[in-house]
């Protein structure tokens, strides 16, 4: 294979309490697309940071087409040619592609029309569809990225680093990005590829690394790993891939959603006429592209946002839009901006696992707050969610996304909720605590909660829900049952298009 692009030796970092990065060596060679893969908390993002200039490793050296190089920043990072498509695309929305692109090049005051030619260019030539004139705030999320990757090819990148790419994408989209990674590995351009979805890792990577606790534990050629190996290797036991959804036990209708209309926080229709059921024991799956009207609905369903029309029944009951009486009945959220709405991100674990019941018994003895009580809880449940973390009392944001993920989970699923708002549970979230979580709400299914699943992962719709039903543009499509609706009929309505 010749000589790698690049290459790590020995990369170590160290945070208080763990080691992020433990001796960590790969290579990428050019034209080669290297998937990263590893449970939540083994290591990506920190590598990652490394890569990018953003911390510093504490050992180890970085090799570039052989020679040694300190990244010191991300400008560095592209001075070398070493370019991150972020996971949330960090464009200015109220600027054109082309005055996006044009900021921060090197040269600032390159006028956007002078760019206009170079992106058209990059975007022909690697088949990527972009309209350098378009408002940012108008594309789609598949659209951002393409304006990301032509970001970093503009500014010279020779390896690219794609964080968890198709997370936000259609399948349809996601399939245009895998030819784009095509013709750049045939032009000669390395890609680390970072994917929880281990069947995009074999349909794209030439090869897979994995990390587990901050090390390799090993690579292989895609060729000869499965789905099966890479769990094994990831997780350091066997998973099941099977359809997880059996005889469901349906009750009651208990929740009755009618004619439902919402605005948006920028006061535009979000919701336009939305009705739809939910059984007790039911999973309804709501499928859509971000920003179509599923956090509307969400919030009006927790009580976090007004009504402008239409009426929810909640057991019969006409919902009372006040967030903390309806954890009292029993509706546990999940959301989907976990870090600012799902924890405190200065608070403990344990405080953060508290937070909905602080105010009760055991937490509380008498006027005061029981510290043996927080202590008992949290142990208990980062057994039972494996959460990984130095310890009870670490901040919560210094934990993995996926980490801070199992606390908010550990939190609303205890106790005996009726009604489940989950918004992309298991986003990312590894595979053996993805497997936690579906295997929790299908237990609480089978306890009687109806679960309302918003998820952009449609094999995870797919596999969990009874019936899905999709929103596009504020209004809702079916709900179909599951097995009267394929994966590309569902990613067609998802646009727009006819199933
Ligand atoms: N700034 C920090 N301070 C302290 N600890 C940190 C910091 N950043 C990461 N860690 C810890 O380092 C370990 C590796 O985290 P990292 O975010 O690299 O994992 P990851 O593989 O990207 O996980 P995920 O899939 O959940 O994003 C975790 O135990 C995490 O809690």
């Amino acid at each position: 294979m010749g000589e790698p692009l690049l290459r790590l030796q020995n990369i170590t970092k160290r945070f208080p309490g763990v080691v992020a990065n433990d001796g960590v060596s790969l290579e990428v060679y050019p034209g080669e697309v290297l998937a990263l893969l590893g449970e939540n908390g083994a290591g990506k993002s920190t590598l990652i940071s490394i890569l990018y200039g953003l911390y510093r490793p504490d050992e180890g050296e970085i090799f570039m087409e052989g020679r040694p190089v300190r990244i010191t920043s991300p400008v560095n990072a592209l001075k070398l040619g070493i370019g991150l498509v972020p996971q949330h695309p960090t464009l200015v929305g109220r600027h054109t592609v082309a005055e996006n692109l044009a900021l921060g090049i090197g040269t600032p005051l390159l006028p956007a029309r002078r760019i206009v030619p170079l992106i058209e260019r990059i975007a022909q030539g690697y088949g990527l569809a972009i309209d350098p004139q378009a408002h940012v705030h108008q594309l789609s999320p598949g659209e951002k990225q393409r304006v990301e990757i032509v970001r970093a090819l503009l500014r010279g990148a020779k390896v690219l680093i794609l964080d968890e790419p198709t997370s936000v994408l259609t399948p349809q989209e996601a399939e245009s990005l895998f030819r784009v990674m095509r013709e750049l590995k045939a032009a000669g351009k390395s890609l680390i590829f970072i994917s929880h979805k281990l069947e995009e890792v074999l349909a794209i990577a030439d090869r897979c690394t994995v990390l587990r606790r901050g090390r390799v534990v090993g690579s292989l050629p895609t060729p000869e790993a499965s789905k099966t190996k890479l769990a094994q290797m990831m997780v350091g036991h066997s998973v099941s891939f099977e359809r997880k959804r059996a005889n469901p036990q349906m009750g009651e209708v208990l929740l009755r959603v009618e004619d439902l209309r919402v605005r948006s926080g920028r006061n535009l229709p979000a919701l336009r006429g939305v009705s739809f059921e939910l059984c007790a024991g039911e999973i309804l799956g709501i499928a859509g592209v971000a920003g179509n009207g599923q956090s509307e609905l969400v919030e009006v369903l927790a009580g976090l946002r007004k009504m402008e029309g239409g009426m929810v029944r909640l057991a019969g009951q006409p919902l009372v839009a006040n967030p903390a009486r309806l954890f009292a009945q029993g509706v546990a959220h999940i959301p989907e901006d976990r870090i600012h709405m799902g924890t405190v991100p200065s608070m403990s674990v344990a405080e953060n696992l508290a937070l909905r019941s602080f105010n009760r018994p055991p937490f509380t003895r008498g006027l005061l707050l029981n510290p043996f009580a927080f202590a008992a809880h949290a142990q208990a449940k980062i057994r039972e969610y494996a959460v990984a973390t130095p310890g009870l009392h670490t901040p919560s944001r210094l934990l993995s996304g996926g980490n801070i993920q199992k606390v908010i989970l550990a939190r609303e699923l205890s106790g005996q909720p009726r009604l489940i708002l989950a918004v992309h549970p298991t986003y990312g979230l590894d595979i053996g605590a993805t497997e936690q979580v579906h295997r929790v709400l299908l237990e609480k299914t089978y306890q009687g909660a109806g679960v309302l699943l918003v998820s952009e992962d449609l094999e995870e719709l797919l596999s969990l829900s009874d019936r899905i039903a999709v929103l596009y543009q504020g209004r809702l499509r079916g709900p179909y049952p599951v097995g009267q609706i394929s994966r590309e009929q569902v990613g067609l309505l998802m646009t727009g298009g006819e199933a």
